[in-house]
């Protein structure tokens, strides 16, 4: 290696035999001040050195970070659609845009159709994704066409009407209530006891409005995307943006929107940025076109009033049990595909019901079909549904003995 043409020269020390003692003494007290003096300079160099190394490696750092973001936000997902012998067809999510690209041999060894991939601005394969980290498209359920209508629901017809007049309305409506000059609501809040069909409603306004259906469950926020959820929250608004026309249904609300505790837990905190972030989006909501927002709980009572403000959930309605004639609606549509025998009085049987949800009636209706089945008929009849409600009932109070006696 050269060294550097920087540095001083080595001082030398020339001695002539016939110096004298003193002059001797001259010459290496003079060889002395020279080393002295390089010394100096030496030193000098190497501070300066010093500082340069100090400052280049601040270059480094900030160019590593630097290259590691533009490396992270230049990938985009999408899905492997199938594999040929030219190469991959990838769709990118968002746009849907198919393309027919390349892959390396190590990337390709370990792809199959239906994996999602992170791709570059070039749509280069660069990664497959572990379903794992794939948090968004777990947390959030896409359906593009919900297959169930008004007719499928039964006993809410005022329900139904509401949610037609809130979300249906403004989204095929939009521009009667420009004209008139009024805002539609901006959220609607199901409420009401468990299965009693508020998904349902959800769905079926997504499917009469041609709306992409988008659910979130505000429990699997909290409990399996830890730290995730106000960013997961603020993809669902983008997805949306992106899919629209669309109808967000955050489901359990509560989860996230609970009234706050006494107690501060880091776990309480996490909860509270989900929910403002919630907030935000939804005040933020009039300039997103056509998303409307539907949320439900089984907890109305325990909701931070927060999110019922205008603005945010200001239109609430109640999802009750269904009454008598609601429950023979309902009785019916789960039977309709059903082989009921002649002695079947689905009217006299509802009264028997009393207190049951949509949700357990549907059960009730599968169930009366097993009892024929192991009785070896093809015909349901009244004593199947009387020996399902039975077993319903049993299985309903056996869940709420208490587990010490259970
Ligand atoms: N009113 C109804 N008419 C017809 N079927 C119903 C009705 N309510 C509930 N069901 C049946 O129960 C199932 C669950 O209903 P759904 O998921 O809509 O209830 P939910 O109110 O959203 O419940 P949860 O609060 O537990 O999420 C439905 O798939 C349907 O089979």
């Amino acid at each position: 290696m050269s060294r550097s043409p920087s540095l001083p020269e080595r001082p030398r020390l020339e001695l002539d035999p016939d110096m004298t003692p003193d002059e001797r003494l001259e010459a290496l007290r003079e060889h002395f001040k020279e080393i002295v003096q390089v010394n100096e300079q030496l030193t000098e160099q190497l501070d300066a050195a010093r500082d340069r190394q100090h400052d280049l490696t601040d270059e480094v750092d900030q160019l590593e970070r630097e290259n590691e973001t533009l490396k992270t936000s230049s990938l985009y997902i999408a899905t492997a659609e199938e594999l040929t012998d030219d190469g991959v067809v990838v769709k990118q999510h968002g746009n849907n845009q198919e393309v027919l690209t390349e892959v390396s041999p190590s990337i390709r060894d370990g792809l199959e159709a239906g994996d999602r991939v992170a791709i570059n601005d070039s749509f280069g394969v660069k990664q497959i994704l572990d379903p794992e980290t794939d948090a968004r498209a777990q947390a959030m359920q896409v359906d593009g066409s919900p297959d169930v209508s008004y007719s499928d629901i039964g006993g809410l017809e005022e329900q139904i009407r509401e949610v037609r007049e809130a979300v249906e309305e403004p989204l095929v409506n939009a521009d009667q209530f420009r004209e008139v000059g009024i805002e539609p609501p901006s959220g609607v809040l199901l409420h009401g006891p468990p299965g009693t069909g508020k998904t349902m409603l959800a769905k079926a306004v997504a499917n009469e409005t041609d709306a992409t259906f988008i659910k979130m469950a505000g429990s699997e926020l909290v409990r399996k995307f830890i730290g995730e959820g106000a960013r997961l929250v603020r993809d669902l608004f983008e997805l949306a943006a992106e899919r629209e026309p669309a109808i967000i249904f955050i489901d359990e609300i509560d989860a996230i929107a609970a009234k706050r505790t006494e107690s501060k837990t880091s776990g309480d905190a996490e909860v509270q940025r989900t929910m403002m972030q919630l907030l935000s989006e939804m005040d933020g909501f009039d300039e997103r076109g056509e998303i409307r927002i539907i949320a439900a709980t089984n907890r109305f009572d325990m909701l931070d009033r927060a999110i019922l403000r205008p603005g945010r959930f200001d239109r609430l309605i109640e999802v009750p049990n269904p009454d008598v004639e609601g429950r023979e609606r309902i009785l019916e549509i789960h039977t309709q595909e059903m082989n009921l025998d002649d002695d079947v009085d689905l009217g006299a049987f509802a009264t028997e019901t009393d207190g049951l949800s949509g949700a357990e009636l549907a059960s009730l209706a599968t169930e009366a079909g097993m009892f024929a089945i192991r009785d070896g008929r093809t015909t349901v009849q009244q004593s199947d549904l009387h020996d399902a409600l039975e077993k319903i009932e049993a299985d309903d109070d056996a869940s709420s003995v208490p587990v010490a006696f259970a």
